[in-house]
């Protein structure tokens, strides 16, 4: 469910067309929906709730930390999760209480444990022997020691894309499986540290709750034994992951990923930690681009839009689809062609689409890229000197851009000549 729809024959955001927002920002720009933010955030919590479980959610930011949209989150009682120093600062400067953010990932480095500590965020995931050494002496220095989870790697296969699935024993991510005890009873020794919970995260874009259950079921095995030693543990973090529909997909209702938490997990009288990223975000965002050229090709009809690979990557990197709707509501009677979608970009993988169905299409009309408020424009880059594009976030009938586009002095400014060349 969002909230981008035709009324009067014009894609609309909740209640502002798209060429309205088009015709202030220019194109190619990214539009968030406050309105589905919402919608996904309530119905995952409410999910949630419904299964008895005591949760905290904290947003994922890697999948989108455009400040305004942390913020709506952080209103309705979002926390966060972070993977660097900057999502660290992104988080804070979007408001959300450092008592509600967990840090992952699997290279922090010393400086960014030592932020972390600084601010006293409420968990680190540590995934890693020599980044809970790290961090036990960064948090022994100043005097505290650090509420941790151990990341755990339980080699389950979340059948998504090979790309983006991280809990198989051969991927980089958490403390392998059968190590994990023996790294707990260290950590348990070590002064700057406090452990409080196991976290796990098995992929990303799931769309079958099979794989969940069989994580969780090994985390369960993971308290009991840890339990039976002596070590507290009294939070799970169980990750993200939810997919959300794209094309065909159907993942599982939040009510069902909750229910198989609850009969897993939720005898335990631990306090459950989630990390949704997309499921949140995804469908509350799209890509405006405006088509620059039709060109026909020997054998193709290409559509070349201003947007790149650069500015939505998903589809040159996963071969991603994203639904295509032009904002001009099609006549039916104008008929379907099949068109490639590319942008201008010098590669021949920088292609949204290929043969895609669509209305016939002329220069300048607009087009809406869906399911784009995920790993959009927080995958984005400026290869080929294109500078990011904005982002505008809409509420109701207003609308406010979020994220503005730099200009190309601004882009220039970043960069000098060493003194050698005169
Ligand atoms: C540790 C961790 N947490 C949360 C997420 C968010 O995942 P998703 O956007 O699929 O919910 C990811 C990305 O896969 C992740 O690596
Ligand atoms: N970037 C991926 C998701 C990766 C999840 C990050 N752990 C995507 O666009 O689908």
């Amino acid at each position: 469910m969002n909230h981008f729809d035709y009324i009067n024959g014009r894609l609309h955001a909740e209640g502002v067309p798209l060429d309205t927002i088009a015709a202030q920002v220019g194109t190619p720009f990214y539009c968030y929906s406050t309105a589905t933010l919402v919608r996904h955030y309530t119905v995952f919590a409410e999910a949630l709730s419904k299964a008895g479980l005591d949760a905290t959610i904290c947003f994922a930011l890697k999948s989108n930390p455009n400040i305004a949209v942390v913020r709506t989150l952080a209103e309705l009682g979002a926390g966060a999760d972070v993977v660097s120093e900057g999502e660290l600062r992104q988080a804070l400067a979007a408001g959300v209480p450092p008592s509600r953010i967990v840090f992952s990932g699997v290279g922090k480095t010393r400086r960014e444990l030592e932020f972390a500590v600084a601010k006293g965020i409420m968990q680190i995931n540590v995934e890693s022997e020599p980044e809970l050494e790290a961090l036990s002496d960064i948090a022994a220095a100043r005097g505290v020691r650090m509420p941790i989870a151990l990341r755990v790697n339980p080699d389950v296969d979340a059948g998504t894309h090979a790309k983006i699935t991280t809990g198989k024993k051969e991927n980089k991510f958490g403390i392998e499986w059968t190590r994990a005890h023996e790294v707990y009873r260290k950590a348990q020794s070590l002064p700057g540290i406090e452990v409080v919970g196991i976290a796990c995260h098995i992929g990303s874009q799931l769309t079958d709750v099979a794989p969940f259950r069989e994580a969780f079921l090994r985390v369960r095995d993971l308290v009991a034994i840890l339990r039976a030693d002596g070590i507290d543990i009294r939070r799970l973090d169980l990750g993200g992951g939810l997919g959300v529909p794209y094309e065909n997909e159907t993942p599982p209702h939040p009510d069902l990923y909750a229910e198989a938490i609850r009969a897993t997990l939720g005898d335990l009288g631990c306090r459950i930690v989630l990390e949704p990223g997309r499921l949140l975000v995804g469908n509350a965002g799209i890509m405006v681009s405006r088509v620059v050229y039709m060109k026909e090709g020997a054998t193709r009809t290409f559509a070349i839009v201003d947007a790149a690979m650069n500015d939505l990557m998903r589809p040159a990197l996963y071969d991603a689809h994203h639904a295509i709707l032009p904002v001009v509501q099609p006549d039916p009677k104008a008929g379907i062609i099949a068109v490639d979608v590319v942008g201008p970009v010098c590669e021949t993988g920088d292609t949204f689409a290929r043969q895609r169905p669509l209305p016939p299409l002329a220069e300048g009309d607009l087009l809406v890229f869906r399911t784009a408020g995920a790993y959009g424009a927080a995958m984005s880059s400026t290869y080929n000197s294109r500078p990011l594009i904005p982002e505008v976030l809409v509420k109701g009938d207003q609308f406010a851009i979020v994220r503005a586009r730099p200009s190309y002095e601004e882009m220039l400014a970043l960069e000098s000549l060493p003194d050698w060349f005169g």
